[in-house]
């Protein structure tokens, strides 16, 4: 039986926005100078960042990663009768936005759909990618695609399932090991931001009033508490979980997201916990911050207060999130088209809007930058 090929009118093409890392010891520099352009990021913190990399021979995996996740959905595309072409393009590094809009214009592509390596609603993995994009669609100039985004996909089942599996095979392995494992903390990790980032996220404005904000954390507790449901009930266990946060970088005198992984590992054993199974549930994949910032230097100190400790994957290409990614797709393009597609969601919040309202997410440092993707755009 032939199955009805899924429409994805109006989009050409579909857009992989990332982050970019170097791919060998000479990039690491560039590759440092190019994310804290304007940034006001400490000297001191640049040089840590910077041997971060060179401990990992100056290549980050974020890259790799991207290349393995565009092969992934190339299949899951094909397999299900879409014949999208796909683009890759990154913010820091090659390949840069800026050459993939112009090798799409030059394919002729008129109208594609994007989607951020950044699950979340801030600043940082929202609003700055925005702005890179409407940069790099000025560059192009003349003819550049026309860019749709879909939704925050932070409460999509797809993204979520891989960490509810993922933290029961951690608390397996935990047991292996002979730990308590009714006992096993559950610790949610994401990337600190500072306090202000975290206010102006998801804040926007309608006619005079600004409402919203804090969506950063807020989405980050309703998937962590989501993950913690999830585990208890196909553990038969509740088990108490927090949420903290790692590589904190900027002035220390500005005040940024905590507690601070490593401080309440202390804190944890401290009280008497044995072991800590750690949910990075604010990153996509396993790069730079996870294998440095969790599994070195969070796993040190887990190792140095004598804590059992092990690491959940990120969903990376887990065939659910690649399965997810389809059916973002799929539900952009149905929105796009004025039909009224189902939108999934796990939690208590809603799905996250398709187009970013007016002003949401500042640019607190140069609040007039240009942006695209939204009501304002
Ligand atoms: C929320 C968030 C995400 C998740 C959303 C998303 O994925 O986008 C994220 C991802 C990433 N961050 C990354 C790398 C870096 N981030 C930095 C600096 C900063 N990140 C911030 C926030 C975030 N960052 C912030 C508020 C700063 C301070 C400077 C500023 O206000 O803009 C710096 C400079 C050094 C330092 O300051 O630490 C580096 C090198 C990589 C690549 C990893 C690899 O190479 O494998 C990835 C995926
Ligand atoms: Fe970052």
């Amino acid at each position: 039986m032939d199955r009805p090929v899924p429409d994805t009118r109006p989009y050409d093409a579909f857009l992989l926005v990332s982050f970019g890392g170097p791919e060998k010891p000479d990039d690491v520099v560039p590759f440092l100078e190019n994310v804290t352009r304007g940034r006001g990021i400490p000297r001191e913190r640049l040089v840590e960042v910077g041997e971060h990399y060179f401990s990992f021979g100056g290549r980050s995996p974020i890259n790799d990663q991207n290349r393995d996740l565009l092969a992934v959905l190339q299949l899951e595309l094909r397999s299900h009768g879409i014949d999208l072409p796909i683009y890759w393009g990154n913010r820091n590094w090659d390949p840069y936005l800026t050459d993939t809009l112009a090798q799409m214009r030059a394919d002729g592509v008129e109208r594609a759909v994007c989607l951020f390596t950044s699950a979340y609603t801030s600043y940082s993995g929202c609003r700055q990618y925005r702005e890179n994009l409407y940069d790099a669609t000025v560059a192009v100039g003349e003819g550049a695609p026309h860019l749709d985004r879909v939704r925050h996909y932070f409460n999509h089942p797809g993204f979520v399932a891989p960490f509810v599996d993922g933290t029961v095979g951690a608390l397996t392995q935990l047991g292996n090991e002979g730990y308590d494992t009714a006992a096993t903390r559950l610790v949610f990790v994401t990337h600190s931001i500072p306090d202000a980032m975290n206010e102006a996220s998801g804040r926007f404005t309608t006619g005079e009033a600004l409402v919203g904000g804090a969506a950063y954390v807020r989405e980050h507790r309703d998937v962590a508490a989501q993950v913690a449901d999830a585990v208890a009930d196909r553990t038969g266990v509740a088990r108490a979980h927090d949420l903290v946060y790692c590589s904190r970088s900027g002035s220390p005198h500005v005040p940024w997201l905590e507690p601070d992984v490593n401080d309440h590992l202390e804190e944890l054993a401290a009280q008497g916990v044995a072991s800590v199974v750690l949910v990075p549930i604010g990153f996509v994949s396993d790069h730079m911050e996870v294998i440095y910032d969790l599994d070195t230097e969070a796993k040190e100190t887990a190792q140095r207060l004598g804590l059992g400790f092990a690491r959940v994957p990120t969903p990376g290409v887990d065939g659910r999130f690649v399965a997810a990614i389809r059916e973002l797709i799929l539900e952009r393009a149905a929105d796009a088209r004025g039909e009224d597609p189902a939108q999934p969601v796990v939690g208590e919040l809603p799905p996250s809007w398709n187009v970013c309202p007016v002003g949401c997410c500042a640019n607190l440092r140069e609040p007039e930058r240009p942006a695209l993707l939204g009501e304002d755009r």
